[in-house]
């Protein structure tokens, strides 16, 4: 699980965005059968957060997406296939995108649990 990533990168569909960073915070869950690592107690057999996060940041940052739908399941392709995760459930949020609502953001579920 990762909550609160914060990214930063080029997002939005108006021309001023396309010329700012902004901040996405990005809530993560995965499936992994963690019963291996707990019995290795060997990273190489878990779901490295650090290398998943790091991933997440180096994807959004090159390919500054315009919607947060596209950045959704791009974040969601690679980590199927990078990282082999068969089911997640992410949410990636755009804090003052809408200035009178605390957060605005999309959520998809991919893969079979
Ligand atoms: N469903 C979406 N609606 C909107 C998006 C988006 O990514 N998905 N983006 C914008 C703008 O970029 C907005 O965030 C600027 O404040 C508008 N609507």
């Amino acid at each position: 699980m990762i909550e609160g990533l914060a990214v930063e990168t080029v997002i939005g569909v108006y021309d001023w965005e396309r010329e700012v960073s902004q901040c996405l915070l990005i809530d993560l869950e995965m499936a992994w059968d963690n019963r291996v690592p707990a019995g290795s107690d060997d990273v190489a057999d878990a779901l490295d957060y650090a290398a998943v996060s790091e991933s997440i940041t180096r994807y959004l940052s090159e390919t500054q997406p315009q919607l947060l739908e596209t950045a959704a399941e791009g974040v969601s392709d690679l980590l199927q296939k990078k990282f082999g995760v068969r089911w997640l459930r992410l949410v990636i949020r755009k804090p003052g995108a809408v200035p009178s609502a605390r957060s605005v953001g999309v959520s998809i579920e991919r893969g079979v649990r």
